[in-house]
C-alpha cells in the first residue's frame, strides 16, 4: 500500500481531531483503530488503566521505551504536570517522524523529547545527555523481550529510586514471560497485575505495575 499504518493514522487525526486538543487525538485514533484498521497502540481499555496510574505517580520524570505513533506518548504527556518532562524512545525513523506530527498536533511537544535511536544505547546516555539523575516513572512498550534487559540495563545506570513505577504493556498478550519472571521473583520489585484486555478487541491482556524497592 501506498502509505504506512501510522501514516494512515496521522491522517485520520488530522482529518478527526481538534489541533491542540490531546483528548480529541487519542479519540481519533482510538476510533480508526477500533473501526478502521487495528493498530498496537495500548488502546482506551488500557489506555483508563495508564491514565489512572499515571495520576497516581504524578511523575516529574517519565520514561516511555517505544514510542510507535505517539498514542500512549500523548497520553502520558497530557496528564503531567507543567515542568515534567516525558523522554520517548524510538529506533523506527519513519514512526519517529510520524510520532512527531501526532505529538505537534496534540500541541504537546514542549512537554515531550523524542529520542531516535535503540534503547539499549540510549538508556546509557540518558544522564550525560538529559541531565536525568532518575526516572519516576517508565511505561515498557517496545519489543516484548527486550523489557526484562532494559529493566535491568535502567537499575544498572542508576536511573531507577525507590519508589520508581514501571508500567509495562502486553504482559499476557503478546506476553513477557522473561519479564514478569523477573520482577515478579525479585525481592528489589512489588508487583501488581492489572486485568484488561488487548487494544480494540476482546482477548486478555493486562499491565504490570511494578514499583522498585532500592
Ligand atoms: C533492540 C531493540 C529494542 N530497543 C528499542 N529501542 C527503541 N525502539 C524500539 C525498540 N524495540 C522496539 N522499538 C520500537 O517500539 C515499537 C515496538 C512495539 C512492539 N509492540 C508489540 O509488538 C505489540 C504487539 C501487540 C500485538 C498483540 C496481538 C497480536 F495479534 C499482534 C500484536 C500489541 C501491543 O500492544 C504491542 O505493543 C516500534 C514498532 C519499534 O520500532
Ligand atoms: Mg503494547
Amino acid at each position: 500500500t501506498r502509505t504506512s499504518r501510522p501514516q494512515r493514522i496521522l491522517k485520520a487525526v488530522q482529518k478527526n481531531a481538534t489541533k491542540g486538543d490531546p483528548e480529541s487525538v487519542i479519540s481519533a485514533i482510538d476510533h480508526y483503530c477500533r473501526h478502521k484498521e487495528w493498530a498496537m497502540n495500548v488502546g482506551d481499555d488500557k489506555g483508563l488503566i495508564l491514565d489512572s496510574v499515571l495520576t497516581e505517580v504524578n511523575p516529574s520524570t517519565a520514561l516511555e521505551l517505544g514510542t510507535y505513533c505517539g498514542y500512549s506518548t500523548v497520553r502520558i504527556a497530557r496528564l503531567l504536570s507543567p515542568g515534567s518532562k516525558l523522554i520517548t524512545v524510538e529506533f523506527n525513523p519513519a514512526f519517529a517522524a510520524v510520532a512527531r506530527q501526532i505529538i505537534a498536533y496534540a500541541g504537546l511537544q514542549d512537554k515531550i523529547t523524542l529520542v531516535e535511536g535503540p534503547s539499549g544505547d540510549l538508556i546509557p546516555k540518558m544522564k550525560e545527555r538529559f541531565g536525568i539523575k532518575s526516572f519516576d516513572f517508565v511505561f515498557l512498550d517496545h519489543w516484548k523481550d527486550r523489557y526484562e534487559p532494559d529493566t535491568k540495563l535502567l537499575e544498572d545506570c542508576g536511573l531507577l529510586k525507590k519508589g520508581t513505577v514501571l508500567l509495562a504493556d502486553n504482559v499476557i498478550c503478546p506476553g513477557t514471560p522473561e519479564y514478569l519472571k523477573y520482577v515478579r521473583n525479585s525481592p528489589r520489585y512489588e508487583s501488581r497485575y492489572y486485568k484488561s484486555n488487548l487494544e480494540y478487541s476482546k482477548v486478555e491482556d493486562g499491565l504490570e505495575k511494578s514499583v522498585f524497592l532500592g
